[in-house]
């Protein structure tokens, strides 16, 4: 089975690739470099990289025909909460009007699976935690209104077309591979695992806590961080439940466990052994004040377990990671 990765040389994609050849998977990687890293390439060797855009039908109509390929795991897309309220517009265009010609490719070539990256955004302010699937989808930005908008559009195409398809909505990816090869190296860093552990390695000269004055124990965000090979490891899962005959659906995907933002940085201190430089900010716009997934359902329907699950762990590995790579990616 050849699988077509879009994004798999950003930070899950990649992590999702590793696991995906480990399973015995063909893969071919279409990423445009725009937040991605041709080095971490390196590292996935079984692996063939495609520079180019999702935007490109030509592109991406050959490349699924002449390779046979028989599902599209779906990473490209912009992702950051604060960038989308400061400016909808490219979230528009990449995520619903170039994700939608990815999808018309994908019809016309008849490929049969599709894995998507949905994220918790979509879910907006909680009425209740944990979060099930079947919550209320009322996203508070713009980043969240855009992968719900796709979501749907997956919804249409299944019921019309006949493309089976797996949403997983991920809450906080965090963590590096435990392997060392790859990590998390957004340009520009806004979440908030890397930017206390470059605190603590003195790239940064501290962190600034956006908002204290939520209604939370502490005041600060509560969210449920889960490792990156963790979800990777449910990409193969969802795939191999398509491929098995599993109807379209939907799976959250977090460690049903929240940690607020001065938790995180306890536990980074802890875990580094530094000093971690901590300023009070403002509230960040779009920011729901808690999520916390109910991944009752993927456990259930797919066998899913977490293998790194504390948050100890997590930030242990991007610690090595950051420690090998402090300045990330060679490219
Ligand atoms: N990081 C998280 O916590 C998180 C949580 C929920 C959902 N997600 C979703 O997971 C996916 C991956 O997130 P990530 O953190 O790995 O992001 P990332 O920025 O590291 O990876 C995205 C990759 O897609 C590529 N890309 C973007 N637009 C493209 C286009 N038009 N054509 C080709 N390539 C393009 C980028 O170059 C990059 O390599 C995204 O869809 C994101 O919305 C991430
Ligand atoms: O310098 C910082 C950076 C972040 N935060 C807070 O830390 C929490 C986590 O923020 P961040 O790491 O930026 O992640 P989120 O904004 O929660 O978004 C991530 O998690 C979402 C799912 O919950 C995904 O959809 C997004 O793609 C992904 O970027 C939030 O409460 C932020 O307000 C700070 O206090 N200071």
């Amino acid at each position: 089975m050849h699988v077509l990765v879009t994004g798999g040389a950003g930070y899950i994609g990649s992590h999702t690739v590793k696991e995906l050849l480990r399973a015995g998977y063909k893969v071919t990687v279409l990423d445009n470099l725009f937040r991605g890293h041709r080095s971490a390439m390196q590292h996935l060797r079984g692996a063939d990289f495609i520079q180019g855009d999702i935007v490109d039908r030509e592109l991406v109509a050959e490349l699924l025909k002449n390779r046979g390929i028989r599902a599209v795991m779906h990473f490209a897309a912009l992702s950051l909460v604060g960038e989308s309220v400061a400016n909808p517009s490219p979230y528009y265009q990449n995520n619903v009007i170039k994700g939608l010609a990815l999808l018309e490719a994908v019809r016309e070539a008849g490929v049969p699976y599709f894995i998507f990256s949905s994220t918790a955004a979509v879910y907006g302010e909680p009425e209740q935690v944990p979060i099930e699937e079947n919550h209320a989808l009322r996203p508070t930005n713009p980043y969240g209104a855009t992968k719900l908008a796709f979501e749907e559009a997956l919804r249409w195409y299944d019921k019309a077309y006949g493309i089976k398809y797996i949403c997983l909505r991920y809450f906080n990816a965090a963590g590096a591979d435990p392997d060392g090869e790859l990590g998390e190296d957004h340009r520009p860093e806004t979440h908030l695992i890397p930017l206390v552990l470059k605190a603590a390695l003195g790239i940064y000269p501290g962190v600034t806590v956006f908002g204290t004055d939520y209604p939370t124990p502490d005041g600060t965000c509560v969210r449920d961080y889960i490792h990156v090979t963790d979800l990777a490891a449910a990409h193969v899962l969802a795939l191999q439940a398509l491929e098995g005959g599993l109807p379209s659906a939907v799976y959250n995907l977090g460690n049903e466990r929240g940690y607020s933002v001065r938790e995180v940085i306890e536990v980074a201190r802890r875990v580094t052994g530094r000093n971690i430089p901590v300023k009070e900010g403002d509230r960040r716009p779009g920011d729901p004040a808690v999520l916390v997934a109910s991944s009752r359902r993927i456990r259930k329907e797919l066998g899913w377990r977490p293998c790194y699950g504390d948050l100890e762990t997590i930030i242990g590995t991007a610690w090595e990671w950051y420690r090998l790579h402090p300045e990330g990616y060679e490219n």
